[in-house]
């Protein structure tokens, strides 16, 4: 029986790599999406391990090489070019799939694309995981939730999406992700995990991806005024990239297919967020309203029980710690020192 309480076949054969006595490595890891935000942070995490040999396949549509410099020409290391709506044929153990656009700017830019990474992306990397017996992790995400109709949001919640609404590329596109996962995992006995992770912010993101902290902390550097989208009181949960690292690799490495929210349960209005900025940030900030786009969801909280009792998890960096953090690596990369 699957964690989930359904049938499934055995797994198929893992690859003859997982036993290997004589490779440098013991576990070759595949990170889809490994040079964007998330993705670099995992792969510094699974670089730590000398027992991990780890190729990224990437794109580089919002991800970049110079999120991975540190990595690049390790013996234990490899960087493929590489669109996963195409298909990949490489040998491991492990596949963390993670490439998908996540700022909505970019994931509304070509919708059509969007949906393709998600469906034909996860397809191809499950027909990957089929091939040599890989265990498959995806990053869904508390999108698929859509507009909350139930406070926090458990895992057993269906959501409440508009499926043809402008962010539907990406929500119905990661619930389609997620229904290929448990098919796959019940026709073909493939091990999945399936991660639904929360707003998660840190050193790294896209300076003007267009999500709220980088837009944020990027303004308050600017002395810009902070654009907090009506009607403000929206909100949401925000979880520093170090937790949601730690989430994704002991949902890997435990026995539980997911679903399982992973994110911070402490809720913020976005004036909130504004407010806790300016004061840590900038001070002397405006704060502006502007208007926001169709299908807000106005309301997000992880339920993250399932993440305490079955992985042991539970984020330990409050807002207000991790956001100086990222506005340490904002400064560097906009060359503009803290005021004395
Ligand atoms: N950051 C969040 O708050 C958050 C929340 C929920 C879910 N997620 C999920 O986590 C994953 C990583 O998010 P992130 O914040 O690091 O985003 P990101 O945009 O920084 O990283 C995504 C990476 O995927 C790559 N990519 C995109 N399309 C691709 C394609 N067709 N083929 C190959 N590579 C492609 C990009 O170049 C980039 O490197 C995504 O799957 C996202 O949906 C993120
Ligand atoms: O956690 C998730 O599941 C999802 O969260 C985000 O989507 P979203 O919450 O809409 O992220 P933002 O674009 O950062 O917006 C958050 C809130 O901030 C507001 N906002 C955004 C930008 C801004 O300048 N001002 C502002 O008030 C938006 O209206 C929204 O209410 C991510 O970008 C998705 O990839 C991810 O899957």
């Amino acid at each position: 029986m699957a964690s989930n309480g359904q049938s499934t076949k055995p797994p198929p054969n893992p690859s003859p790599l997982r036993s290997a006595k004589f490779f440098q490595a013991n576990m070759r890891i595949l990170v889809t999406g490994g040079a964007g935000f998330i993705g670099s942070h995992l792969v510094d995490r699974l670089m730590q391990n000398e027992k991990n040999e780890v190729i990224v396949a990437d794109n580089y549509f919002t991800g970049s090489k110079d999120n991975l410099k540190q990595w690049i020409g390790h013996p234990r290391f490899e960087l493929i070019r590489h669109d996963v709506t195409e298909p990949l044929l490489v040998e491991v153990d492990q596949i963390y799939h993670l490439a998908c656009p996540a700022s909505p700017i970019f994931y509304k830019y070509n919708p059509v694309k969007t949906i393709k990474t998600n469906v034909m992306g996860t397809l191809n990397m499950l027909g990957l995981a089929k091939r040599v017996g890989a265990r498959i992790l995806l990053t869904s995400t508390s999108e698929v939730y859509g507009d909350p109709l139930v406070h926090p949001q458990t895992e057993d919640y269906w959501g409440n999406v508009n499926p043809i609404g402008v962010r539907s590329c990406y929500d119905e596109g990661k619930r389609v992700a997620e229904t290929l996962m448990f098919d796959y995992h019940r026709q073909h006995g493939i091990e999945i995990r399936i991660a639904r992770i929360f707003n998660t912010y840190g050193p790294r993101m896209n300076i003007d991806d267009g999500r709220v902290v980088s837009n944020f902390i990027a303004q308050a550097i600017r002395d810009e005024p902070l654009t907090v989208q009506l009607p403000g009181t929206q909100t949401r949960s925000f979880c520093y990239v170090s937790d949601m690292v730690d989430g994704l690799i002991r949902l890997m490495e435990g026995n539980d297919t997911g679903p399982i929210n992973i994110g911070n349960p402490g809720e913020f209005t976005m004036l909130e967020l504004a407010e806790n900025v300016k004061e840590l940030i900038n001070p002397d900030v405006k704060i502006i309203t502007v208007e926001n786009t169709p299908d807000d969801p106005r309301q997000r909280k992880p339920d993250i029980t399932k993440a305490k009792e079955l992985l042991g998890w539970e984020p330990k960096i409050k807002l207000r710690d991790g956001l100086p953090f990222m506005e340490e690596d904002f400064r560097q990369r906009l060359g503009v020192p803290k005021k004395a």
